[in-house]
């Protein structure tokens, strides 16, 4: 069994060529170290012409951007490439392959996506991909469903939830999402002149109470296997195609929190871009970005209700209307959700390109203040909003 440790460029050559199951696997020759994340190392590995062929990615055992006075379990390589596999199942066309992995060194090797784009930073150039949401939605959709009590049977559904306990990637999300942006914390950061703004976030008595059902259904809802970080920092498009990475925050939550998630970062690109871009393209990719809510909610319910109408194993849960009813509580989780990662990505310490890249202070301050007070609208709405449509209407208004 091989024990841990850090990897240098030449290690992750080297564990490729023995892992990526390639023909010509001693062509590989160099690796680039390209982690943009808050947490891991990933190395793209390139062979002689100089075309990168497979990436190696491996947890460390702290945060990545904070530094070894931040301990972090080594077990989430694991929990990343396992949900990726089993999601993959469920939806290849939307999952990045996983070729191999190993628990010991916290490594895993996959197929390399350097062909596609983040979309967060196409987002932040305006650049569009009008596929992007549908197929979001089909991925919400079709891994949610498959992993649910809908599909799962009972006895194997409670032993992926416990294959899936997930304690200290979900106590990030715990502390990071539902308690720091409520309290004055050191990990905390905001710009200094929406002092007042965020001070009303810690006295707001219903909001506080909203936050706390959040954060109880996130602790207690094993609805389904949840990518857990569905950002668009954490999606490939580009080609006509999308593609998931990096769900080393997966465990059974709450659906609702996978498709807020979602959600909240479409939205965090629409309270950025008029300091993102030019007035006129502004408006235009704002429209966008609500298509886009819409389209990923709309292609996401629509075809879960068709895959409990065809594939629903569970006597009672296939009963006609309640399918429908469980969309409706999916749909004020979600909007719920989405509030708080606009609230957490802008007072919280994990922050977006969508709204740190504008040049202008003043700008980026009234941005920022638009998606902290969008976010609270959101939690507290969540459960009057009657259907997509009506969402849409709350952010024209408030935002
Ligand atoms: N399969 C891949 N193909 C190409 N680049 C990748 C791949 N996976 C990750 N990357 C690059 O590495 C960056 C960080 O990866 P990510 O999985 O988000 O790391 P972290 O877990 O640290 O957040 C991504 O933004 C992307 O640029
Ligand atoms: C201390 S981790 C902060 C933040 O980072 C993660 O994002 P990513 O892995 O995509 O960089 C996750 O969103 C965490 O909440």
């Amino acid at each position: 069994m091989a024990q841990y440790r850090t990897f240098t460029a030449a290690d992750a050559v080297e564990y490729a060529r023995q892992h990526a199951g390639l023909a010509d696997a001693q062509s590989l020759v160099d690796a680039q170290e390209v982690g943009d994340g808050n947490l891991n190392l990933v190395f793209r590995i390139f062979d002689r012409q100089g075309v990168s062929r497979v990436v190696v990615k491996q947890a460390l055992p702290y945060v990545r951007c904070v530094g070894e006075s931040w301990p972090l379990t080594l077990d989430r390589a694991r929990l990343e490439a396992e949900t990726l596999l089993v999601h993959g199942q469920h939806c290849g066309e939307h999952t990045v392959k996983i070729l191999h992995y190993d628990a010991q060194l916290a490594v895993m090797v996959m197929e390399d996506l350097s062909n596609l784009h983040i979309w967060r930073r196409e987002l932040v150039q305006g650049h569009y991909h009008p596929q992007a949401a549908a197929q979001l939605g089909r991925y919400l959709a079709q891994t949610l469903f498959y992993t649910s009590d809908f599909h799962q049977h009972p006895h194997e559904k409670k032993a992926q939830v416990a294959r899936f306990i997930n304690p200290q990637m979900c106590e990030i999300t715990e502390d990071l999402f539902f308690n720091d942006p409520y309290q004055q914390h050191q990990r905390n950061s905001y710009p200094p002149a929406l002092e007042a703004t965020v001070a009303a976030l810690r006295d707001d008595d219903q909001l506080r109470t909203a936050v706390a059902a959040l954060k109880h259904a996130f602790f207690s809802h094993a609805e389904a296997l949840l990518h857990g970080d569905i950002h668009s920092g954490s999606i490939f498009v580009g080609d006509g195609q999308l593609k998931a990475i990096d769900a080393e925050f997966g465990y059974y939550g709450p659906i609702g929190f996978d498709v807020g998630t979602a959600i909240g970062n479409l939205l965090l690109n629409y309270c950025g871009l008029p300091g993102l871009l030019p007035p006129r393209e502004a408006a235009d990719a704002r429209e966008q970005r609500l298509q886009d809510v819409k389209i990923v909610w709309q292609q996401f319910a629509d075809q879960f209700l068709a895959l409990v109408a065809e594939k629903t194993r569970d006597y009672a849960l296939a009963w006609p209307g309640y399918a429908a009813q469980f969309l409706q509580k999916v749909l004020a989780d979600a909007i719920g959700y989405c509030g708080t990662e606009l609230i957490r990505r802008t007072v919280g310490m994990a922050h977006v390109a969508d709204l740190e890249d504008i040049a202008d202070d003043a700008m980026r301050d009234a941005c920022i203040e638009q998606a902290i007070n969008l976010g609270k609208v959101l939690i507290l709405a969540a459960h009057h909003v009657e259907n997509i449509d009506a969402l849409i209407a709350r952010i024209r208004q408030n935002g």
